[in-house]
């Protein structure tokens, strides 16, 4: 039996919920809080965690950072209110695995923690469910990941959250001459910066306390094939140091070792964020930054892409039908309207969990309006209509409200609210000025 931590306040839809999974065959353990919560995982191994985002001491995001902390790599699925998608987008950047929306309807729960569950066990499988899209800027994209793919030039992937970096890294992989040899995808936001040196690059026994077996690092098992670094940007200054090296020199060093190894492997990294920004800051090293810029390719957020947004509600509708054995074949033009309008802050991740919910809640083979969070609705009348074609203005709007938003969150703590927004304090002090936040 699967063990399951569940971080919700609401103690009577966790027993709802605890009741639901028992039935499906998995055991759930209750925390309230956050307090209860990390001394659980503290002390116990679970499978999945199941956290609530907000929380009476704090929020899910920061059990998120104590367990990626910890260097565990349990499955993590965040559950936000509809009006929280903006920051659960930030979970997956901080190495979530997905999130759902509440109200949760347990079959969609039970659907998103079996697909996590036997995603661990089969991964690398799902090039099938991909498309790539016909707009002008799709063609673009594949035209430059063609032109890249055959040489061995380091890439930086940049894309919001949820654009679909890791799909354009695997399929520069398998169009290049490394296709028949490892492919392999290191989330760097799920690493803790103890042990990310020695997932990169191994160590032998003894290196550090826990170090109780050799370890072959990534970079030895993907040699001769691509490593992808998701969410580089979370790398602490040292490991940059160690893989500047490894990239220069093609040489690794376990930690704790003093043989060196030849490795062959072409890096792809990618980010939400441009890196000029951290290396501004001194976050991210300036040379590091031009050793792995040799071609840069911009995934475009999902309400730039034009019909593909269309494209891809119905791919995704195929696949939802597939997994929950649905024949959805219409979409009601009210709620084909909402789906075209909304602006997809989570892009293609969350066009794909709002979709598989439309068609779970579709009871007949037309999917209609009711199977949308109604929040999308809101949140489509709140930009403001006249200047509804002004993307500028819209886009301001939206920040402006995301960060009132977030510094009511963290009791107007600066320096928290632009972790979470995922700016630096001086950009966060401009943007406030610049809307006139106090
Ligand atoms: N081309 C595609 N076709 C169909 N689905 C896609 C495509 N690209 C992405 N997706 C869907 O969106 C989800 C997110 O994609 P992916 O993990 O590649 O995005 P990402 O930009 O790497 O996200 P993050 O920045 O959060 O790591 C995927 O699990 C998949 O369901």
């Amino acid at each position: 039996m699967s063990q399951i931590l569940i971080v919700e306040d609401d103690t009577t839809f966790a027993q709802i919920i605890e009741g639901f999974l028992g039935k499906n065959n998995y055991a759930l353990e209750i925390a309230v809080d956050l307090n209860q919560a990390f001394k659980l995982v503290d002390k116990q191994e679970f499978e999945l965690l199941l956290i609530d985002y907000r929380l009476p001491d704090g929020t899910g995001l920061d059990l998120l950072k104590h367990v990626r902390d910890r260097g565990l790599t349990v499955p993590i699925i965040i559950m936000t209110s509809f009006n929280d998608v903006r920051t659960a987008v930030k979970s997956i950047q901080l190495g979530a695995f997905d999130y759902i929306t509440k109200p949760i309807n347990p079959d969609e729960l039970l659907m998103v923690i079996k697909g996590l569950l036997e995603k661990k066990k089969t991964k690398n499988n799902e090039g099938k469910d991909f498309i790539k899209g016909k707009s002008a800027v799709a063609d673009r994209l594949y035209e430059h990941i063609d032109l890249v793919a055959q040489t061995d030039m380091s890439v930086i992937i940049q894309g919001e959250s949820g654009t679909g970096k890791e799909f354009a890294a695997r399929t520069l992989h398998l169009q290049s001459k490394r296709k028949n040899k490892p492919f392999i995808a290191i989330d760097c936001g799920a690493l803790s910066k103890d042990l990310a040196a020695s997932e990169l690059f191994g160590h032998v026994k003894g290196a550090f306390t826990g170090a109780v077996n050799d370890k072959k690092g990534q970079f030895e098992i993907a040699n001769g094939g691509t490593l992808f670094l998701d969410e580089i940007g979370n790398l602490s200054y040292e490991v940059q140091i160690k893989l500047l090296r490894a990239l220069q020199e093609r040489i690794i060093q376990p930690l704790g070792s003093n043989k060196q190894t030849n490795v062959d492997v072409r890096i792809i990294v990618a980010t939400n964020e441009d890196l000029n920004n951290g290396m501004k800051t001194g976050e991210f090293r300036e040379d590091l930054y031009h050793r792995l810029n040799e071609f840069k390719i911009i995934i475009p957020p999902l309400r730039e892409r034009g019909k593909d947004l269309e494209l891809f509600i119905y791919h995704f509708v195929e696949l939802a039908n597939k997994e929950l054995n649905r024949n959805v074949k219409e979409i009601e033009p009210d709620a084909k309207a909402l789906l075209l309008k909304y602006d997809w802050p989570g892009n293609l991740r969350e066009l794909r969990n709002v979709i598989k919910r439309m068609v779970l809640l579709s009871p007949s083979n037309l999917a209609t309006l009711s199977g949308l969070p109604e929040e999308m609705t809101i949140a489509v009348d709140q930009i403001p209509i006249s200047s509804s074609s002004d993307l500028k203005a819209i886009n301001e709007v939206n920040e402006k409200n995301l960060i009132v938003e977030t510094l009511n969150k963290v009791r107007h703590n600066k320096s928290k609210a632009a972790k979470l927004l995922n700016i630096d304090r001086k950009t966060l002090y401009s943007k406030m000025e610049r809307y006139g936040i106090d």
